[in-house]
């Protein structure tokens, strides 16, 4: 992403096909962070639900399409 894609006026919506332990989402919304811009909302199909990764990415909101726990895989 270049340095000058987003300035302080920018919200986003990060979408992801999965969560589990939301390294992966925590790390896009550090990088839309130091770019300038705000991250209002995360949103993945598939919620691992006993990895936490919801946790991990408050306050910045999660929505899923569907929630696994690990009794269910
Ligand atoms: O919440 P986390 O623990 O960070 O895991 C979630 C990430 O894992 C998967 O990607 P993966 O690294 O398997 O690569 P790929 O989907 O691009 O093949 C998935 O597409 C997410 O990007
Ligand atoms: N624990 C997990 N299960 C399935 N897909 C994944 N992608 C990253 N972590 C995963």
């Amino acid at each position: 992403m270049h340095v000058d894609a987003l300035d302080e006026a920018t919200r986003v919506v990060i979408i992801d096909d999965l969560i589990a332990t939301g390294g992966t989402m925590c790390a896009a919304v550090e990088l839309i962070s130091q770019l300038g811009g705000e991250t209002i909302e995360c949103a993945v199909i598939i919620e691992l639900v006993d990895l936490d990764g919801r946790a991990k990415l408050s306050p910045v909101p999660l929505y899923s399409l569907v929630s696994f726990h690990e009794d269910e895989a």
